[in-house]
């Protein structure tokens, strides 16, 4: 008897159907993978699971009877419970109350709630007090106290819906540690996630999301990165090149229709020097980080929680006032911290949270991405021209939407960070910017998407620091990465002439060294 039996979903929002004949089972113990393009309908289909919207049609059942949740709540109570990527947990809260909040042992007094948190705690392995205030823990720990609270009820079946989008490998490794033990007790998993070699390393199972059925029912052992990736767009898929790759042999191609050519190396950036920062200090966090970027270089950075990497961007783009001994940005010489200048570096930053694209979520695609009210546009030919370039962004971007004129916050998270991204390079890049986790939650294909973003803007001139947590991410988009430890940055990588998984694997290999020295 499987946990559960999903049979013939159907979902639509208006005319966009979304889960067309979705059948799958899972079984107790059994951890499965579920991926899809960005809009796929991965999420719509957990939140039927978590009781959040109903399916227009099909039927599910879970341990033999029929399972047709009303509410997030009586999912729970059923036995189903969903954590999402990015968990906003009250910070004034204690772990012990945010393990309990919303069930039915949340008002016992909390030395009782803080006891049996432990247990909870234990069995998630988060090393931290119940009384511990959540808003004092890193953001990505709140994902594991929100497993915690899973636990919390009898719950069957766990939908982890994109947690590790923003986790270090090590944190990464941690979440699978975890999902072990769920499995180990007889819980189900549904995982989902964009980031595929990771989730191969842990699924028993993978279901393939496409066109809204389940494309591919395979074992994990049978499939391989590329391939999966190639069965998730439903056509052939060209492995990432390096971008500074005039001595790399050409990227394999996994054909599921035509072979396609893979992308032009990028031409080296030109030795002009954009910004150089000289002992670099942000009192407290980071001490004597040089800099140096080139016109049209993508540099990286990344490097554990604490290690200073954080700090460092905050102080370019102005968030933390900084003290340096040189300064030169756009020509000029500057001092950080002197008396005469304000600490202040203000470089343009992009962050792919939900809550700070600065796009209002009741506006359409089309005005998001022109930022023009359509009053504004008299000019005929000036309106269609401006409706062509949204047009094409969204087709260039394969956003999943029947109109321009759907709301940017009926979108697909991977989709509003699209157009968002691509929003922002229209109107910040320029120079120098800070691009925080550019290709975060998205898939394969809008992923090489924002590469050639990227390779457009800095052939344009614009020069790109990227901060990730992401070592694919880091490898795919940057031509030196600098591994930041102890407030400074410990080593640069640099990829010429590296291939993409090579560079993956010495950049993984660096931070954990550094982390560890
Ligand atoms: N409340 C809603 N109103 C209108 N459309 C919606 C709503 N919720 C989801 N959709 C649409 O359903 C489709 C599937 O969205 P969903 O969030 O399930 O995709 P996903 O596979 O999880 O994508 P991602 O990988 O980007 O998170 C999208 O096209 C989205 O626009």
């Amino acid at each position: 008897m499987p946990l559960l039996q999903v049979e013939h979903l159907t979902k639509s929002f208006g005319a966009r159907r979304v889960l067309r004949d979705v059948t799958f089972s899972l079984a107790e113990g059994e951890v499965v993978g579920l991926v899809g393009t960005n809009g796929a309908g991965k999420s719509t289909l957990g939140d039927i699971l978590a009781g959040g919207t109903a399916a227009d049609g099909g039927t599910m059942t879970l341990l033999d009877h029929p399972y047709a949740p009303l509410s997030a709540h009586d999912a729970r109570h059923l036995g189903v419970g969903v954590v999402e990527q990015l968990v906003r947990i009250d910070p004034g809260l204690t772990v012990a109350q945010a393990v309990f909040r919303g069930t039915a042992q949340a008002g016992r007094p909390q030395a009782e709630l803080r006891r049996q948190a432990q247990v909870l705690l234990a069995e998630v392995a988060l090393e931290v007090d119940p009384d511990t205030l959540v808003g004092e823990l890193p953001h990505f720990v709140h994902g594991v106290v929100e497993i915690a609270r899973v636990l919390a009820e009898d719950t069957r079946l766990v939908v982890l819906d994109e947690v590790s989008a923003a986790l270090l490998p090590v944190e990464v490794e941690g979440l699978h540690a975890v999902t072990g033990r769920l499995s180990r007790q007889g819980r189900g998993v549904l995982y989902i996630s964009h980031r595929l070699p990771e989730m191969l390393a842990v699924v028993d199972r993978v279901l393939v999301l496409r066109d809204g059925r389940i494309a591919l029912d395979s074992p994990a052992d049978a499939l391989d990165p590329v391939r999966l990736a190639a069965e998730t767009v439903g056509e052939p898929v060209v492995s990432p090149a390096p971008r500074r790759s005039p001595a790399a042999p050409a990227a394999p191609v996994v054909a599921v229709e035509a072979p396609v050519v893979s992308p032009a190396p990028r031409p080296a950036p030109a030795e002009e020097v954009v910004l150089e920062v000289r002992n670099l200090r942000v009192p407290g966090a980071v001490s004597g980080v040089d800099l140096l970027v080139r016109r049209g270089e993508v540099i990286g950075l990344t490097g554990h929680r604490g290690s200073g990497v954080g700090e460092i961007a905050e102080a370019l783009s102005g968030e933390l006032p900084a003290i340096t001994d040189e300064l030169l940005l756009h020509g000029e010489h500057r001092s950080l911290g002197s008396p005469d200048d304000d600490g202040t570096l203000r470089l343009p930053a992009y962050r792919p949270d939900e809550d700070a694209y600065g796009v209002d979520p009741g506006e359409t695609i089309a005005r998001t991405l022109t930022q023009e009210r359509w009053g504004a546009l008299t000019d005929l030919r000036k309106e269609i021209a401006t409706l062509r370039g949204v047009i094409r962004t969204v087709h260039q971007m394969d956003v999943k939407t029947l109109s321009i004129r759907t709301m940017f916050g009926a979108l697909s998270g991977g989709d509003q960070h699209k157009i968002a991204l691509a929003r922002w390079m229209a109107t910040s890049a320029r120079d120098v910017v800070v691009l925080h986790e550019p290709t975060r939650g998205l898939d394969v294909r809008a992923r090489q998407q924002v590469r050639r973003m990227l390779d457009d803007a800095t052939a344009q001139g614009t020069s790109v620091v990227v901060v990730s947590v992401d070592p694919d991410e880091l490898a795919e988009c940057c031509d030196r990465v600098g591994i930041v430890s102890d407030g400074r940055v410990a080593r640069w990588i640099d990829t010429d002439g590296l291939s993409v998984d090579a560079l993956r694997d010495r950049i993984t290999e660096a931070t954990a060294t550094a982390s560890a020295a």
